[in-house]
């Protein structure tokens, strides 16, 4: 058996093959920074290790030099299921899917709920079409973990009719990785995935937080598209409606759609939409981005935290989740109150565990997100390889 898993994030490509569903994927290799002037590309093999800068304008260019690499390693023989990570699945997905027409005309139909992603995930789906047409593949939709959200949840206080004829209503985002990260915290945590409370933070160049209450998702920060909640790397996160109808007076429709999706975030305040570089920046400005990304992960955490009935454990995950000790200091900083704390030893030293003080309440796990692993075994699930 091998199943090969295609990722595609908004700003990076993520491509591996598992064996087996349950063990680390035989080969893994990672694009970053697509779209910018140099995107660095890593793969690892069994007996090789490939790093290096190459251009590439887009994802579709990004999947062909990707798979220049794989083949040249002969990583790209004895396929026998592709799972394809599909971001909007709007309400006509709850599961995943084989992919035939119909289901690739239904992503396409929900592109404008998610036009940095669904447009990329088709690539993907297009190119091993092209190049395996006789090997299953499946989507597995981000919006898929969300779907236990109840319904004063995830609905909006617009009149009525907007929800039933056009299904304007919360979805949610990152669904595998909320999922994964759920079923690995209850390992470390030695309970029982279905009652395991928690809430996890998903920090990457996209991010999301979502309350796990006994193992399902019960509210989550994004909304119908990916740009509600947090403030991400290109993305505004919450903002007044209001805001919007006065900037409507001046900016047409394409205009505002793009400075919220890809000129705000990190980059409208800092330049970069990398958490890295603001760290470094160290000026006035930096750090007011920073103390305002906090703030409203923190007011993310109480308010999921209200929902609970009690908190096992809060998680960090996803590029900046999993690698920045800053963030992750700040975040849990003034919450021992909350019976959230953190011990400093820890955070700067563990990549994979526990990293709470030893009075808090509250566990503080740090869990490196695996989509592709959740992806494989959902995959491997419905095709039954
Ligand atoms: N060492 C690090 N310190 C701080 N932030 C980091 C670090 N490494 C990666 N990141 C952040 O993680 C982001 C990428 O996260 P990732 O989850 O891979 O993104 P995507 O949303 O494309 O899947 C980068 O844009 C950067 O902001
Ligand atoms: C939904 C979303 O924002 O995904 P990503 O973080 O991969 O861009
Ligand atoms: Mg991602």
């Amino acid at each position: 058996m091998s199943i090969l898993v295609i990722n595609s994030g908004s700003s990076s490509l993520k491509i591996k093959i598992f064996s087996d569903i349950d063990t680390p994927a035989i080969v893994h290799g990672n694009l970053e920074k697509i779209g910018e002037e140099h995107s660095a590309l890593h793969c690892q093999f069994a007996q090789n290790k490939i790093d290096k800068q190459i251009t590439c304008a887009d994802h579709r260019e990004g999947l062909e030099q990707f798979f220049t690499v794989l083949k040249d390693n002969n990583a790209l023989v004895d396929i026998t299921a592709i799972g394809h990570r599909v971001v909007h699945g709007g309400e006509d997905f709850s599961q995943p899917v084989k992919i035939d027409d119909n289901v690739i005309a239904t992503i396409e139909k929900n592109i404008p709920l998610a036009p940095l992603h669904n447009p990329a995930n088709l690539k993907g789906i297009e190119a091993t079409m092209y190049m395996f047409p006789d090997v299953p593949q499946v989507a597995v939709f981000d919006t898929a973990f969300h779907q236990s959200v109840p319904e004063h949840a995830y609905r909006y206080a617009v009149p009525e009719s907007f929800y039933k004829e056009q299904k304007i209503r919360s979805y949610g985002f990152h669904g595998s990785s909320h999922q994964y990260v759920s079923k690995e915290a209850a390992r470390i945590l030695q309970k029982p995935t279905e009652q395991t409370n928690l809430i996890t933070l998903h920090l990457g160049n996209g991010a999301s937080v979502a309350a796990i209450k006994n193992g399902k998702s019960i509210d989550t920060s994004m909304g119908m598209t990916p740009l509600e909640g947090l403030i991400m790397g290109t993305r505004c996160g919450d903002i007044d409606p209001g805001v919007l109808l006065f900037l409507l007076q001046k900016y047409s429709h394409d205009e505002l759609d793009k400075i919220l999706n890809k000129k705000s975030g990190l980059l409208g305040l800092c330049g970069s939409n990398d958490m890295r570089d603001i760290e470094a920046q160290n000026t006035e400005q930096s750090r007011l981005t920073i103390k305002m990304v906090v703030h409203r992960i923190q007011k993310y955490i109480g308010s999921f935290y209200a929902q609970l009935p009690e908190l096992d454990a809060v998680v960090f995950t996803a590029g900046i989740g999993e690698n920045s000790k800053l963030i992750r200091k700040l975040c849990c900083e003034n919450l021992a109150h909350l019976g959230i704390e953190l011990c400093d030893e820890k955070n700067n030293n563990v990549t994979c565990g526990e990293i709470q003080s030893s009075q808090s309440k509250v566990k503080i796990l740090v869990i490196p997100t695996n989509e592709e692993m959740e992806i494989a075994r959902q995959t491997y699930t419905l095709i039954n390889v």
